[in-house]
């Protein structure tokens, strides 16, 4: 018989390492892990198969629909902003078209069960583009529906298929006799900078909050890619697992729209060093703003509007921007370097 299963892509990078932990804890269904790296190996035992493979690889896909009952789709892989810049057709290959064989993947298992399979798909704030500075800092709390002209290629695959999403769960095949008998239920979450004590990020533009953090905890000297007074909302990793979940569990009566912004707090470069510097007073930080990444960062709101998410489904962070560093952060990443240092 074949059993129901979350099928988790992404699954080695910075959040497929907390939903992972999350949802094996719980222990209520079991996990598919697809990463085209190798999965961590404490993450493998939480897990029914850790499978190294690529979205773009239909086949493999191909055999999963065949093999496994899929309840959940949480399509967490990606290229993300900074590294799509420098190979913007291969990220749009991942981001787009690896995007598109899962959602078709998604509608090849809902009309095998006779039902929707959830379609749960991270979106970002690199979706929203203000034209400059000063409108950046006038904005406010931005709506989803407001300032959607991305400058990077991670942004407009992500806004593009936030679209198809939205198709494949409304439209898909609206002239066909069948139609209205394969819909996903599609999901999507725009998550603000996300902040993790346990993983380091790779090839995000929010990633000098979280490298600041780490390269003190280490004793390492870093130079801060953006301005001191560039704001941007952020998240703590756990709240933004809480979102995934929150959101995966709703009841699809609830909700009134497939995107919803979600936020934390919002915070300047020059206040996260404060704090940093604050926990690490050794810590060597420097400003040096690299042109194009500041202009990114720049074109990103400083704010984001969640009240839709806290109306459909009961949004509300865990972690305010106190509670984030002094129960989770800090914390969590002396413990993350002290066990290292232990081990070496
Ligand atoms: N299977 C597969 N995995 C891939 C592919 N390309 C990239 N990946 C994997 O996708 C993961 C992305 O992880 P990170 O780079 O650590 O990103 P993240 O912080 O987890 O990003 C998440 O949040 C973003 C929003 O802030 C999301 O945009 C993103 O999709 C992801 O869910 C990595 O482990 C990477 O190996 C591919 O073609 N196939």
């Amino acid at each position: 018989m074949r059993k129901e299963v979350v099928l988790i892509t992404g699954a080695n990078g910075e959040m497929g390492h907390g939903l992972i932990q999350h949802l094996g804890q719980q222990g209520t269904f079991d996990i598919i892990a697809l990463d085209v790296q190798p999965l961590d190996d404490h993450l493998k035992p939480y897990c029914l198969r850790a499978i190294q493979g690529d979205i773009l690889d239909t086949m493999l896909l191909g055999r999963l629909v065949a093999e496994f009952e899929i309840r959940t789709i949480y399509h967490l892989a990606s290229i993300l902003s900074t590294k799509a810049e420098y190979n913007p057709e291969a990220a749009h290959r991942v981001n787009v078209e690896g995007t598109l064989n899962l959602l078709r993947l998604a509608v090849e298992q809902s009309q095998w069960q006779g039902k929707p399979v959830k379609f749960l798909y991270p979106s970002s704030i690199a979706v929203y583009g203000l034209p400059d500075l000063e409108t950046k800092r006038c904005a406010g709390k931005v709506k989803e529906y407001n300032w959607l002209e991305p400058t990077t290629m991670y942004g407009c695959n992500k806004l593009y298929c936030e679209h198809l999403g939205r198709y494949y769960a409304r439209y898909y095949r609206q002239l066909a006799a069948d139609y209205g008998q394969s819909s996903v239920d599609f999901r999507s979450i725009r998550f603000p900078g996300l902040i993790s004590a346990v993983t380091l990020p790779t090839g995000g533009t929010s990633d000098y909050g979280p490298e600041m953090l780490h390269h003190a905890a280490q004793g390492l000297p870093y130079k801060c890619f953006v301005r001191p007074d560039t704001r941007l909302p952020f998240m703590a990793m756990p709240d933004a697992i809480k979102a995934l979940l929150q959101l995966e569990a709703a009841p699809r009566s609830a909700l009134s729209q497939y995107v919803y912004n979600v936020t934390s707090f919002s915070i300047s470069a020059e206040e996260f060093y404060q704090i940093v510097k604050k926990a690490f007073p050794e810590a060597e930080i420097t400003f040096d703003p690299h042109p194009n990444r500041q202009k990114i960062v720049d074109s990103w709101p400083e704010d984001v509007d969640d009240s839709a998410a806290r109306q459909d489904w009961g949004w509300q962070p865990d972690y305010d921007l106190e509670r984030a560093f002094s129960e989770y952060l800090i914390p969590a990443v002396r413990q993350r370097y002290e066990v290292a240092r232990q081990v070496r």
